[in-house]
């Protein structure tokens, strides 16, 4: 069985002596889609954070993370909310997307010409033309599906994607729910954060409930649309059956799509 691509280990976060996030195990298989669920504030966010490297200042963290060996050329991309955060406004995005093809080694005509090529790749449709413009003249939806592109050009084995379809409209979420589901398909791996189990179902097959810094409940998600066991987990569940939008899991076959 090959290694997880991402293991954790009893990982807990404070500040202050404030414990956050309790100690959490769990891991994300190679080409494995995991859905991060739970309420605002219950810990999602910094422990998205703590496996991309990039938490807030003043939160200590204990215990391990490990990634794949050999997993590619950089561990985890993190995708934001708000993912104009994660690029810079004053250079063009193909530029950006370019910088890391660069160190790969790739000349700049090559660079260039592959940057377009993974925007396509993320979704994004007449890729040229975006190449030159700047976060400024992009929608919420293509900056996420940029910094997907940008992932893709660093290399990274493991997309953590931080809500990034919370902000969007119905049909700019389906693009960007797409895009994830690609990027699974090609054998990498998806932490997928959200209190939106609709999402979260039609994406992932397996999930992970937080609840006030606890993984409360972890099961494969057709099992947890199911029979959910922990008491938030079934609010989640009814309160998304009561909205009326289809709930299922994706099953093998279009796993493997
Ligand atoms: N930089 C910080 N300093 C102090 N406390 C923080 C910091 N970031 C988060 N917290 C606290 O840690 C807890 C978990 O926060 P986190 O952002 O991980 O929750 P979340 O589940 O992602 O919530 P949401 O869905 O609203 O983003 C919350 O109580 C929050 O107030």
């Amino acid at each position: 069985m090959p290694a997880p691509a991402l293991s954790v280990t009893d990982l807990a976060l404070s500040i202050g002596g404030r414990q956050l996030v309790h100690p959490l195990t769990f891991s994300v298989g190679a080409g494995e889609r995991v859905a991060l669920l739970g309420a605002s504030g219950s810990g999602k966010s910094l422990t998205a954070a703590a496996v991309a490297g990039s938490l807030p200042d003043g939160i200590s963290a204990s215990g391990s993370i490990t990634f794949a060996a050999g997993s590619g050329r950089g561990h985890a991309a993190l995708i934001r909310q708000d993912p104009a955060t994660a690029l810079n406004p004053l250079v063009p995005v193909g530029k950006q997307i370019a910088i890391p093809l660069r160190i790969a080694g790739l000349s700049r005509t090559e660079a260039v010409t592959e940057a377009g090529r993974l925007l396509a790749r993320a979704g994004i449709g007449e890729p040229a033309r975006i190449l030159s413009r700047y976060t400024g003249q992009l929608s919420g939806g293509q900056l996420q599906r940029i910094c997907i592109a940008l992932a893709l050009a660093c290399g990274s084995s493991l997309l953590v994607a931080d809500e990034p379809t919370t902000a969007l409209d119905a049909v700019t979420q389906l693009k960007v729910l797409a895009t994830l589901r690609a990027w699974g398909a090609e054998g990498r791996s998806l932490l997928f954060i959200t209190h939106d189990l609709t999402a979260a179902a039609s994406l992932c097959t397996r999930a992970l409930v937080m609840e006030a810094g606890q993984i409360v409940e972890q099961a494969p998600m057709a099992e947890v649309l199911r029979t959910p066991q922990h008491p938030y987990t079934r609010r989640l569940v009814q309160a998304a059956r009561a909205s009326g939008q289809p709930l299922a899991a994706p099953t093998a076959t279009a796993v493997a799509a």
